[in-house]
């Protein structure tokens, strides 16, 4: 068996030709959507996805607005762009790029946000409706890659209601929030949580349906943990420098898991474009609620 193609870049692409033209019938109403982005530092990485963020808004037709500070930028700096952003009418939401340099503490800072203009879903207020609205619809903004996750499944006509759900890695952005969305009434699957305490990890992973990787350890799930037929997302990331001295981006998932997985996200190529996407498309729905 060779794994069928969960194309991201694809589909990202699908759906902000879909944005565009729900900006172009909001701009007809006079309503211009703005996204914010707080960058501290230089990260090469951060970097390379905010640019990206922002080539994405010119691709739709939102507004860019950005916040760039140096990396050794004070907690008190930082909770300064942040009311910038939340004092901006130009700005309908945005977002603090994680990690934050050592040394900032990263809930403070997510606190600040207006939780009516994070477009990451990662206020407490926002995270917390995640976790007690389980059989209501949410209005909310959800996660960006926990959405991306479920978002490219749907595209691809497939459905987690039943299914049995393995998670690797259980950082605010994907695994603790993949596990609060899964497992809500109208997506209703069983969600195993694994991190780096858990004991059995490939026999977890080989008892499950769907496999999402987010551990940013290159090459951790192995074709023989895989159940043959399971579907597999690779969302970490990890930049390795090869022999010849070149940088490339590894998921963690080894590539022989396309010999027994029914289906299989790329990476790159897969969930990251996707994260993009549903981050704009949680900018435009913002941007919607306010006609
Ligand atoms: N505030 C946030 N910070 C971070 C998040 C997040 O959702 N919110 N997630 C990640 C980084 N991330 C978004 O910010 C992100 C990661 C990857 C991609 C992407 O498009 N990747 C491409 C490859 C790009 C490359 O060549 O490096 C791909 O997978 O094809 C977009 C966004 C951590 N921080």
């Amino acid at each position: 068996m060779t794994a069928r193609v969960l194309d991201g870049k694809a589909t990202a692409a699908t759906i902000k030709a879909e944005l565009a033209h729900r900006v172009s019938e909001l701009a007809a109403r006079g309503i211009i959507p703005g996204l914010g982005t707080v960058l501290v530092g230089d990260d090469p990485g951060s970097q390379k996805y905010v640019a990206g963020k922002h080539r994405d808004c010119e691709e739709v037709g939102i507004v860019s607005i950005r916040e760039d500070l140096p990396g050794d930028a004070s907690e008190e700096e930082i909770l300064a762009a942040i009311r910038r952003l939340n004092d901006d009418d130009a700005c309908t939401g945005y977002i603090v790029q994680l990690p934050l340099p050592r040394g900032v503490d990263t809930n403070a800072i997510l606190e600040a946000v207006d939780p009516g203009k994070d477009a990451d879903g990662l206020h407490p207020t926002n995270l917390g409706r995640l976790a007690l609205r389980v059989n209501e619809p949410i209005t909310s903004p959800l996660p960006c890659t926990p959405s991306a996750v479920l978002e490219l499944l749907s595209r691809h006509g497939l459905d987690l209601n039943g299914k049995d759900v393995a998670v690797i890695g259980r950082g605010t952005t994907v695994g603790r929030s993949i596990g609060l969305l899964m497992t809500r009434r109208d997506i209703n699957a069983t969600v195993t949580l694994m991190h780096t305490g858990t004991v059995g990890m490939a026999e977890k992973v080989a008892a499950a349906d769907v496999v999402v990787a987010a551990a940013g350890s290159p090459g951790l799930v192995q074709a023989s943990w895989v159940k043959p037929g399971a579907i597999v997302l690779d969302v970490g990331v990890s930049r390795v420098v090869d022999s010849t001295g070149k940088g490339r981006i590894v998921g963690d998932v080894a590539p022989e898991v396309a010999e027994v997985a029914s289906w299989l996200s790329p990476n790159p190529g897969g969930v990251g474009p996707m994260t993009r996407a549903m981050l704009l498309e949680n900018v435009v729905t913002m941007a919607e609620r306010t006609l």
